[in-house]
């Protein structure tokens, strides 16, 4: 039986010969917050990309929803990653961009419109998202991955490029997510952001306890 959302014992990575992260031990619940917290060079990206099965371990064990992590569609429809900005599709619009998301996914949580409206980008739906501001690509980033139903979330600095507004919305759109049920993992060096959950260090330990 699986009770946690995520199960990393003993995780060892090294990348390049260089050692990356050291006998890790995590545990994350279902409907948890967790924050990754660090220097630059920590190995907050690299512990997220372990969790989403697209680094393997030097040692140790990695388990979410109770086995390890493949990079494959079954894994995908229950986890969402938010990372690095995606190649967007020529000639589609920002709208379509969430309109093509909420029709491939079942059960999709938001409309296009609500996400257009949550997200501040009904002005700039029409845009192809490269012509958008840094900000608001990040936002459009954040939209399709609330839009689409998920059980966890897997954020790479998610405040990237955004503004302190809407870095405070953000914090709350996270909150609604875990009370719907949902378990956030993120990397992030927003402290705000951060208090919202419990806190961890990729170099092993407990930062704080949830606010
Ligand atoms: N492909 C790679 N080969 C060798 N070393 C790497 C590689 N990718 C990352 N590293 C190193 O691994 C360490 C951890 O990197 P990582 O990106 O996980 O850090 P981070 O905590 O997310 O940093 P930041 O806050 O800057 O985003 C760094 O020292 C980085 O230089």
């Amino acid at each position: 039986m699986c009770d946690m959302t995520i199960r990393v014992s003993g995780l060892s990575v090294e990348l390049g010969g260089n050692p990356v992260l050291r006998d890790l031990d995590l545990t994350v619940a279902p409907a948890e917050l967790v924050a990754i917290v660090g220097p630059n060079g920590s190995g907050k990206s690299t512990l997220l990309r372990c969790l989403a099965g697209l680094l393997p371990a030097t040692g140790g064990t990695v388990e979410v929803f109770g086995a390890p992590p493949v990079d494959e569609p079954a894994f995908w429809r229950r986890t969402t990653l938010v990372g690095e900005e995606p190649a967007w599709y020529p000639g589609l619009t920002t709208r379509e961009h969430l309109e093509l998301t909420h029709t491939v996914h079942a059960g999709p949580r938001l409309t296009v419109d609500a996400a257009l409206e949550l997200f501040d980008l009904a002005v700039r739906a029409d845009a192809p998202p490269l012509n958008l501001s840094t900000g608001q690509r990040q936002r459009l980033l954040l939209a399709a991955a609330l839009l689409r139903p998920s059980e966890l979330l897997l954020l790479d600095e998610p405040e990237r490029g955004l503004d302190s507004g809407f870095r405070e919305r953000l914090a709350v759109l996270l909150d609604e997510y875990t009370a719907e049920g949902g378990t956030v993992v993120m990397a992030t060096h927003d402290p705000a952001l951060a208090a919202r959950g419990r806190q961890v260090s990729p170099t092993g330990g407990q930062v704080t306890a949830a606010a």
